[in-house]
């Protein structure tokens, strides 16, 4: 305690009211320690003690693992007279194999073979096999005798007995023992299955998909539970050995365990609970997609918001994944008839339920799959021809505009309501601010692209196509930060329909079965086939199943980098009864604008400002150094790579290599290890920049300077 004594008297002499008093003690308490020592209650040790013990048996830690010790303990008990009989038998083959080694003299023949002396032996060898004949046959009569004897003396009881001792020598001898010809079925039945009660088959597994190397082993982190229609077993593999590698040859696995690659789920457990070598595993018992889809569960809710993930499907383990949908876009891809209309109006009958968001509906399909949503859109067409590509592009041109006047919008509003440069929940449904959720659906968005229709855009001559990818480029950057959402659903995801530029701005991207892996890493990023993640894989008669590489976080969680889902089913009936309810909150809200109030609203055009924006897209000139000569560089060079090693661009770029490191990072770019395979086909290992991330920082830059 640290006092100081107030001597001095509060009150003044003279005045009537106050009167004189004691001293008084004014005083601070300081602590001696700063942090002082909280005591930890007993139980919350022992419980913490209990959970990390390397002594205390899995089983007994969760309550999970206790029920499936129990039931794989019941299980044993009833196996056990099979397993027992088989053991049996087995050590009497075991026991035979080694009386015929015995009585051929098998080692001795062996020795002289090998000395190349088996002529000089052979009367000897043949003698001691006539012995051991002999042996045998003295045994067999010995033996014969002595059970008479005892059967007549002692009656069946002893007989018995040494009969059971028999059998149990027999049952130790012919235990199943790793390794030892003779002793393990060649074919180990169902290996789905033997893996969940012998940990051993799992090993093999392993070794047999050259996982890891044969004197290695696995530790298991929790036993096999079941988890929904399937298995789960957590494992670490061997120091070295990497969760990784076991996701990118899923399908050596797959085959090791005798299950269809789609049955198994291979993640590495990230985050404090797992590390580099640890590996979750889910086998599912059957064909997880051969079940019929389920309903959208949208189907029992009013209303949505268009900010929360939209329900997008299930994976194998039958969670629910949702797709986030706000500040990014989707691109959906696959060859006909396997879901992608299917898929895109998932996306969109989130946003419809959303009375506060505007659509924008442009179906290249010219089919019937959409046409509920003229009801809600605030623009739509339907239709091939190249009026229609041209009202895609005025569209396009509008939503330039927009979404520039509302980065403008942003910049002069208080910290308070837009703390960033970018749009909130409470700014899109201020109707004061008029920055909805807009969302952009243009379904087979290769017909525009591929259109050739010769456009003059201020002096420049372009393709109705070229402009049409230039802006949607620059929107796939721009736009999701200010509110405005594109999902794009094509046919053909080949390079030359989709700009690499284009393809490599969309944030989530869902891949249906395409024709090959070529195609399936043009909708799912580069070298994504290498990783584990190959759409061409997926079973013709899986309809709707495709790999999503959502952008940000959903169920499986944020670290897993893309997955298998198969999406709601939602046939027309249920969508014209979402576009139904949409219309409906949006007339109560009074949101219901443009094409479905039936007053196609005049399209606010500014060419000249959406053609400077288009042409500046890149903004090299507005953006710090480096950042504007790597913005550059990337848009030349990158094609659709996401990621350009450092040394390339230091190369090229004729940058001093440590201060472009310190300048990149400052702009929130930061360097990373990644394989590359090199014009050579080699794979090396080099660092180097993700071209998102680049892009991500151009951006900032960009807006931060009022784009
Ligand atoms: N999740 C799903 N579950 C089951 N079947 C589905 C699912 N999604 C789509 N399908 C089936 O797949 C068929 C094709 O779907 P969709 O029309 O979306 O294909 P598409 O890829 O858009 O075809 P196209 O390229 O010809 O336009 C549908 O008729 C539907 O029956």
């Amino acid at each position: 305690m640290n006092a100081s004594a107030t001597g001095s008297s509060l009150a003044r002499e003279g005045s009537p009211e106050l009167q004189r008093c004691e001293s008084v003690l004014d005083g601070e308490l300081v602590e001696d320690q700063p942090f002082p020592a909280v005591r930890v209650p007993w139980r919350r040790r022992l419980r913490r003690w209990w959970h990390s013990s390397p002594r205390v048996p899995l089983s007994l830690k969760t309550r999970a693992q206790a029920v499936q010790a129990l039931k794989d303990g019941i299980v044993a008990v009833l196996r056990s007279p099979w397993r027992f009989v088989g053991a049996v038998v087995r050590g009497l083959v075991t026991g035979a194999r080694l009386w015929r080694r015995w009585i051929t003299v098998r080692d001795y023949r062996e020795a002289a073979e090998e000395s190349q002396k088996l002529a000089d032996k052979f009367t000897e060898i043949r003698a001691l096999t006539l012995f051991r004949w002999k042996v045998t046959g003295a045994v067999l009569v010995a033996v014969t005798l002595a059970i008479f004897i005892i059967a007549a003396i002692y009656g069946e009881r002893p007989l018995r007995i040494v009969a059971a001792a028999a059998s149990v020598a027999l049952a130790v001898l012919g235990r199943r023992k790793d390794g030892k010809p003779g002793r393990k079925p060649s074919l180990a039945g169902p290996r789905t299955l033997t893996w969940t009660m012998d940990t051993q088959v799992l090993v093999d597994a392993f070794r047999d998909a050259k996982l890891i190397g044969k004197d290695e082993s696995l530790r298991l982190v929790e036993r096999a539970t079941r988890v929904g229609d399937g298995w789960s077993v957590i494992v670490d593999l061997p120091a070295t050995r990497k969760a990784a590698d076991v996701v990118k040859h899923r399908e050596a696995l797959a085959s090791a365990l005798a299950v269809d690659e789609i049955q198994l789920i291979v993640e590495r457990v990230r985050g404090n609970g797992g590390h580099a070598g640890r590996v979750s595993m889910w086998v599912a018992d059957e064909d997880p997609y051969a079940t019929p889809p389920r309903r959208t569960p949208l189907l029992g809710v009013s209303q949505w918001d268009a900010w929360q993930p939209v329900p997008f499907g299930r994976d194998a383990r039958d969670r629910r994944i949702d797709l986030p949908l706000v500040w990014t876009s989707l691109l959906v891809g696959a060859i006909p008839r396997q879901g992608k209309t299917f898929a895109a109006r998932l996306a969109a009958a989130g946003l419809v339920l959303d009375p506060h968001t505007r659509l924008y509906v442009a179906d290249f399909k010219a089919g019937k799959d959409w046409v509920a949503a003229e009801q809600v859109a605030h623009r739509f067409l339907s239709g091939d021809d190249t009026e229609h590509v041209l009202a895609l592009k005025d569209w396009l041109v509008e939503l330039v505009s927009e979404v520039q006047s509302r980065y403008r919008r942003m910049r002069d509003l208080d910290d308070e309501i837009c703390p960033e440069s970018k749009i909130t929940p409470d700014m899109s449904r201020d109707s004061a601010l008029n920055m909805p959720i807009t969302a952009i659906f243009i379904d087979e968005v290769q017909v525009p692209l591929e259109d050739r229709t010769p456009i003059d855009v201020q002096g420049k001559k372009l393709t109705a196509g070229e402009y049409i990818g230039e802006l949607l480029t620059w929107l796939a950057k721009k736009a999701p930060a200010a509110g405005v959402v594109l999902v794009l659903a094509t046919q053909r995801p080949d390079s030359k329909t989709i700009p690499s530029g284009l393809r490599a701005v969309l944030g989530s991207r869902f891949a249906l079965r395409v024709m090959d892996w070529r195609d399936s890493n043009i909708v799912l990023g580069e070298q994504m086939n290498t990783r584990g993640y190959d759409s061409s894989r997926l079973l013709p008669s899986h309809k709707g199943v495709g790999i999503l590489r959502p952008d940000g976080e959903t169920q499986a969680g944020a670290d897993v980098l893309a997955m298998t889902v198969r999406t709601y089913y939602m046939p027309v009936e249920d969508w014209q009864d979402i576009c139904r309810r949409g219309r409906a909150l949006r007339l109560a809200a009074g949101t219901l604008t443009g094409h479905a109030a039936g007053e196609d609203a005049a399209l606010l055009l500014d060419p000249v400002g959406a053609a400077k924006a288009i042409g500046s897209a890149p903004a090299p000139v507005d953006l710090p150094d480096p950042l504007a000569a790597v913005v550059e560089y990337i848009e030349a060079n990158a094609d659709d790579r996401e990621f350009i090693p450092t040394a390339e661009l230091v190369g090229a770029l004729d940058f001093e290599p440590n201060a472009f490191g310190r300048q990149m990072s400052e702009y929130g770019c930061s360097s990373e290890r990644r394989r590359i395979t090199t014009e050579d086909g080699e794979t090396r290992q080099v660092r180097g920049y993700l071209v998102a991330d680049i892009r991500r920082a151009a951006a900032e830059q960009g807006c931060g300077r009022g784009s």
